[in-house]
């Protein structure tokens, strides 16, 4: 399958929520240290402001300069009264990317993109996929294979809660099948894994121990509700020092393992093979990317 072209090692560390419908924060959002912006039409925005919204996303998309800044819309379900008209209009807009709530099968996906394309939707606009209901979870495999379009599985934990009678606690034990099935589903078709949120946007401690669970198991971002949560996740994705002291060694030792024909060294006593090397490259690629942005 032909890789889209937005898979490129881009950041993806905090990704923000924000209702379509309110102004204040469509108009704060390029301020902010964000990787990735969500203009939400689904859960954020009452059913008599979803035409409304769909036109500020909409307008936003077209005009508004969001930098380095990833813009995506996420809009209302398959089969719900808006979710045709949320397609049409944002394909002839072109965003980075379409959200796509509560997808529960690959044929989802092939629908929207199908709806996307029907309507002229430029190559560049790709499909991200919520995985946040138990059929969703169960067939995260086939909905991340679906399309090439689709980049991106994003995990949605209020959602799977609900659906799983789930009581939220840290740690997440009452989710982290599920979440680990979405994460795996997305390593193994190469696409983009991004997390849940935290709903406490006062609880920041809370916030950066949730985001280091989700970064250890291996997601590449969080998304987030509050522009307060933003630069702790930002913090947490972001290689630190001893990291990136790290990964340099590791990098010189590979190196000069491979200079001597040798495919194994050690750094700091520990083993060292190619695919420490190229784990090693990925921080040092990513601390790069961001450099301009901190
Ligand atoms: C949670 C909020 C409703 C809180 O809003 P508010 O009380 O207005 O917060 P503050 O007064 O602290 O806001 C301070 C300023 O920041 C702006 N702001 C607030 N939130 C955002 C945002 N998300 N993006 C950009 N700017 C934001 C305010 O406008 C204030 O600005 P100013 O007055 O000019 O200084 C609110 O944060 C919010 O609505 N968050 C997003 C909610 C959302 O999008 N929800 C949908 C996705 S969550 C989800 O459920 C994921 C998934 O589907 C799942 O199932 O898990
Ligand atoms: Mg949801």
């Amino acid at each position: 399958m032909a890789r889209h072209p937005s898979l490129r090692l881009r950041p993806r560390r905090s990704v923000l929520y924000l209702p379509a419908s309110n102004a204040r924060a469509l108009a704060k959002a390029p301020t902010l240290p964000v990787d990735a912006v969500v203009l939400d039409l689904e859960d954020a925005v009452a059913p008599e402001h979803k035409a409304a919204a769909r036109e500020s996303a909409c307008e936003a998309v077209r005009s508004v300069d969001f930098g380095h800044r990833e813009v995506a819309v996420r809009v209302n379900a398959p089969g719900t009264p808006w979710h045709a008209d949320d397609v049409a209009a944002l394909a002839a807009v072109g965003p980075d990317a379409v959200v796509v709530p509560k997808v529960g099968s690959a044929d989802d996906v092939r629908g929207v993109v199908a709806s996307l394309e029907a309507a002229g939707a430029p190559d560049r606009t790709a499909v991200w996929a919520m995985v946040e209901t138990p059929a969703g979870v169960l067939h995260a495999e086939a909905v991340a294979t679906a399309h090439e379009r689709l980049t991106a599985l994003v995990v949605g934990t209020n959602d799977l809660a609900h659906e799983l009678g789930a009581r939220p606690a840290p740690g997440r034990a009452s989710l982290l099948t599920a979440v680990s099935l979405v994460l795996l589903a997305a390593r193994a078709a190469g696409v983009v894994a991004l997390d849940g949120v935290f709903n406490d946007v006062h609880d920041l401690e809370g916030l950066a121990a949730e985001a280091r669970q989700g970064r250890d198991l291996g997601f590449d971002g969080k998304t987030v509700i509050h522009p307060g949560q933003v630069e702790v996740v930002n913090a947490v994705f972001t290689p630190d020092e001893a990291e990136l002291e790290d990964a340099r060694g590791v990098s010189a030792a590979f190196a000069a393992a491979r200079a001597e024909g040798r495919a194994v060294a050690t750094y700091r006593g520990r083993l060292v093979e190619q695919l420490h090397a190229d784990d090693a490259a990925r921080t040092l690629a990513l601390a790069e990317a961001v450099r301009p942005r901190s």
